[in-house]
């Protein structure tokens, strides 16, 4: 056994690990880094990047099926389904040297590639290395779940793992699970061509607030996929290529292939935590709001961590435990101001609190403000009017954004920014934005909060009367 000694153990070269990874060692601090199977974890390997690869492909085949209405002629996209996986393949190629042993060995952290699993409360063995450690993060991501859905377990099914690898396109798609995962890849293959039934036991992008959720949802059918809810999926049958999913009230939904999306299992059974004191609950390790764990010197970060499963939040969880273990200054976590977006088309994001969680926490202190992407000009040219975003608001400080329409997670980013900094609504309503972009719908929402106030009040009429008898 060979015995190694280091300031931080990272367990996963996934998005949290590889950042607190290259955070700690670039500050300093003597960094070993475990990896048991791809580095870059999901989201580079089964999640973000070759989902947003295929939603590329696909929104160049929906363009050339609809340009009429910009005046050039539709054309039936000639889909090479396998071809648009090697753009996948490529894409995943081209960001991975960023996520590389190369890359992070240059910047001098040890990485094995092995998977940890705990010895004690401070030793993980990997390989045949022990590796003891004074701070120690779990970073093991997670996995799709596989729900107890009577005869799934004998009938061929894709899941993220494996649906990337698919080269020929599904005649007719079936989909358990309509969340991101399932939406977004619903009408990317929709939009490439397969037939596509989303069965989906409770409501459909049921974390999102169901008014912005249900632009998404109109633009989804009317393109052609048949999206079912209340459905709960009760009994998988059937082989390869004919398929069928029964739900709980008897119907049968028959199709070729079968993807679950019905969320994810935190990766802890290889971790033997037990060993180190390290509790559990169903959702992922426990910890507490600076991200430790009930063993002091281990922290958990990302998915495993069990709160909301984003890369963007397990590279936030990164910077926190970086301060915590490297500096030992006092940090924790807040999902006030962190943000997500579904990358259908129309888009759909989320910033803070929906409408419905600010009303249980402000009750009536909260004013929503609301402004249609219908009158955003430059959404007129490009065609795109569907969309409105919804501002809720607590004494003229925003708590929480809703925004379904083109580019909805692009404008989301301002209100992070926003909300992060406790900025007002009148910061939002002082920004000059460029005619005409995108982007001006913030302001436009900004300015949608104020009009009432000076434009429906008799007090200011009066004074401007006033003063205006007075000028010369
Ligand atoms: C289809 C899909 C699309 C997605 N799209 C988006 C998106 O657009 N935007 C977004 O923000 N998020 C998206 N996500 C979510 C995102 O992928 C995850 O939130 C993110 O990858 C979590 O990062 P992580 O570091 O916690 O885990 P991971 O990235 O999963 O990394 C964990 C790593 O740990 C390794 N590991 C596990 N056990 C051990 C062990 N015992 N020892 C050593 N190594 C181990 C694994 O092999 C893996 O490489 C998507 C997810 C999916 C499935
Ligand atoms: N754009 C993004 O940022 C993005 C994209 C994809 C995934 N992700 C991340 O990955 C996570 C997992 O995504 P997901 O879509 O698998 O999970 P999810 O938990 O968000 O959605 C799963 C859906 O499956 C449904 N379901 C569960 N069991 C069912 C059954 N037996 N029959 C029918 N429906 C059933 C649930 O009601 C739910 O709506 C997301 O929560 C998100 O954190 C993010």
């Amino acid at each position: 056994m060979k015995k190694i000694k280091t300031d931080i153990l990272v367990i996963g070269a996934g998005s949290g690990g590889l950042s607190v990874a290259a955070g700690a060692v670039q500050m300093g601090a003597d960094v070993v880094l475990l990896e048991g199977h791809k580095m870059g974890g999901d989201c580079l390997n089964y999640g973000c990047v070759p989902s947003k690869a295929l939603i590329a492909s696909s929104k160049a085949a929906y363009g050339q099926a609809h340009a009429r209405r910009y005046g050039v002629a539709d054309v039936t996209p000639q889909v090479d389904y396998a071809a648009a996986k090697d753009h996948v393949k490529g894409v995943i190629a081209q960001i991975a040297p960023v996520d590389s042993v190369e890359r992070f060995e240059g910047l001098g952290v040890r990485v094995i590639r092995e998977f940890g699993r705990f010895v004690s409360e401070s030793e993980v063995q990997a390989g045949e290395h022990l590796i003891s450690a004074r701070r120690i993060v779990i970073a093991t991501g997670s996995s799709p779940l596989v729900p107890p859905i009577p005869g799934l377990d004998e009938v061929p099914h894709e899941t993220n793992e494996t649906l990337f690898d698919l080269r020929e396109r599904p005649e007719h798609l079936l989909i358990i699970g309509g969340g991101p995962i399932g939406m977004e890849m619903a009408q990317a293959h929709r939009r490439l061509g397969s037939a596509v039934t989303v069965i989906e036991g409770a409501k459909a992008l049921g974390k999102d607030d169901p008014e912005t959720a249900a632009i998404v949802l109109d633009q989804l059918r009317a393109e052609g996929i048949e999206i079912v809810e209340e459905a709960a999926a009760a009994e998988v049958r059937g082989q390869a290529g004919a398929i069928e999913v029964e739900v709980e009230d008897g119907r049968v939904f028959k199709g070729s292939h079968l993807l679950m999306a019905v969320g994810r299992n935190p990766n802890l059974d290889s971790l033997d935590l037990d060993k180190a004191g390290v509790e559990t609950t169903k959702a992922g390790v426990k910890v507490d709001d600076s991200l430790k764990s009930t063993n002091r010197r281990v922290y958990a970060i990302g998915d495993v961590a069990g709160g909301l499963q984003f890369t963007h939040v397990a590279g936030y969880h990164a910077g926190i435990v970086i301060r915590s273990a490297l500096f030992g200054l006092p940090a924790k976590t807040s999902t006030a101001h962190i943000p997500w977006a579904t990358y259908t088309a129309p888009e759909l994001a989320q910033v803070g609190l929906t409408e419905a969680q600010a009303r249980a926490a402000h009750g009536d202190r909260l004013e929503v403000t609301r402004f249609e992407f219908a009158h955003s000009d430059r959404l007129i040219t490009e065609r795109e009017t569907a969309g409105l975003i919804k501002v809720m608001v607590v004494k003229g400080r925003p708590v929480g954004v809703s925004i379904a329409g083109h580019q909805a997670g692009e404008l989301a980013n301002l209100w992070s920014l926003v909300i992060a900094n406790k900025l007002k609504m009148k910061h939002v309503a002082a920004m000059v934005s460029p005619y005409p972009t995108v982007g001006e719908i913030n302001k436009r929402a900004a300015g949608a909060y104020f009009s009432p106030r000076l434009f429906d009040n008799p007090t200011v009429k009066r004074i401007v009367g006033l003063i205006q008898r007075w000028v010369p």
